[in-house]
């Protein structure tokens, strides 16, 4: 939140700091002098616009208004050879566009995988014994140490693993696999939302409002995770999250409505529904969890809400063709890319499936290129350290698809 305290943002970024976004735009755009730019759809090194390490620019310059500043983190280890992973770890998809990160810290992900699934037992009984392998096949720990490896503590951490289990579990129990279902699926998730944004009625009627928050898993989750990420931080950061939240409702509607009615979008506007049924709510909140906040007038700039968007978009593709053997498995017709490509574009499903990694790969440079020229345009510490974290959780994201090999595996297409 910013501090009243707090000198007001520059009305115009300072002369060094313009040369810093002029330079980063001209690298994104040219590649480093000694470095060709790397070929699309491969593997490569981390974007080039973004300023060097979470103790580069971006972390050091930032004012945290409420909070300690972040310790400084050791730099960052050479990313991994993506050409040497194992069965195990999981193989990327041949010709996906991403960046390889370096393995998230074991110890954090240790002490966040306990601290987790001592929330989901003892504080909001997310499930029953027999659904625990699926929880802890889930990673969830990894994938947020992966996902912000600029968190100052294991606490801030905590905020972004409470709410990704929620969201799945909302997913999980009233959408998908563990009992949801399209039908009657409008009233159940609205309910659900209003633990994120309270109701505010007469006495008569509040208790039962209150009551119901504790009345199913979900509902608890989303209850307490809000509760969390509220007390940690800003208003604004809070609203943009129920904001994301209700978009992404807005996504698992209308996608269920398809399904009732059996209707095959055209893929633009499976796109378009896959915008709002995304994972946007994850890398918006990169602030909260990294310790500080970009001001809510920067957020909400249409070049700032670009960039948010095609992160979310390139993010969540990622799920589709990672997802894809999985979700060919469930019983009738599972959306995602691949499967709407091959209908509405009358491929094969290995055509599709490729089609499917080239838009991919398009969203993934247009993210960049969107990130690259606004940090040219407003190259203020918070909107650069903004960016550098959504950047780092579609790595993380992409990591963690790819070595969740317990959820996830590839079809038999190279
Ligand atoms: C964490 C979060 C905000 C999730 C929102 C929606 C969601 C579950 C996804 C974008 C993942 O897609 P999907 O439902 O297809 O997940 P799986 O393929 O079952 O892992
Ligand atoms: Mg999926």
């Amino acid at each position: 939140m910013p501090d009243p305290g707090l000198s007001p943002l520059p009305a115009g970024p300072p002369a060094a700091a313009a040369r810093l976004g002029a330079d980063l735009l001209l690298q994104a755009l040219t590649g480093t002098p000694d470095a060709p730019p790397a070929p699309r759809a491969e593997p490569a090194a981390a974007p080039r616009w973004i300023p060097g390490g979470p103790s580069g620019l971006g972390a050091t310059s930032v004012s945290l208004a409420r909070r300690a500043e972040a310790p400084a983190l050791p730099d960052p280890a050479p990313a991994p050879d993506p050409a040497a992973t194992t069965a195990e770890q999981g193989h990327p998809i041949p010709g996906l566009y991403f960046h390889p990160i370096q393995e998230p810290d074991p110890v954090r992900v240790e002490e966040v995988s306990r601290r987790i699934k001592d929330w989901a037992v003892d504080e909001i009984q997310l499930y029953p014994e027999e659904w625990e392998g699926q929880f802890d096949g889930f990673s969830v720990g990894r994938y947020m140490v992966a996902c912000h490896p600029d968190a100052p503590t294991v606490d801030h951490l905590m905020l972004a693993t409470r709410l990704m289990v929620a969201e799945n579990a909302v997913d999980d129990c009233y959408c998908e696999d563990l009992g949801g279902s399209p039908v009657g699926l409008g009233g159940r998730l609205l309910l659900a939302h209003t633990a994120l944004d309270p109701v505010h009625t007469t006495p008569e009627y509040a208790p039962a409002w209150a009551d119901s928050l504790g009345s199913d898993a979900p509902r608890r989750a989303y209850r307490s995770a809000m509760d969390y990420f509220v007390r940690a931080s800003s208003p604004s950061q809070a609203d943009r999250f129920r904001h994301d939240m209700a978009r992404l409702h807005m996504g698992y509607l209308a996608e269920a409505a398809w399904t009732e009615t059996s209707y095959m979008p055209e893929v633009w506007e499976y796109l378009a529904m896959r915008q709002f049924n995304n994972f946007r709510p994850c890398p918006t909140i990169t602030d909260a969890v990294g310790g500080y906040e970009l001001p809510a007038d920067l957020h909400a700039r249409p070049e700032t809400q670009r960039v948010i968007a095609l992160a979310g978009n390139a993010t969540t593709i990622v799920n589709d063709l990672y997802s894809y053997t999985k979700e060919l498995d469930i019983p009738g017709v599972h959306l995602n890319l691949p499967v709407v490509l091959a209908e509405r574009e009358k491929l094969s499903e290995r055509d599709a499936y490729l089609k499917a990694v080239e838009v991919h790969n398009d969203l993934m440079h247009a993210f960049e290129a969107a990130a690259a020229e606004l940090a040219a345009a407003l190259p203020v510490p918070t909107v650069l350290r903004f960016l550098k974290g959504v950047a780092t959780w579609v790595d993380g994201n992409h990591y963690w698809h790819q070595t969740n090999t317990f959820r996830y595996s590839l079809p038999d297409f190279w």
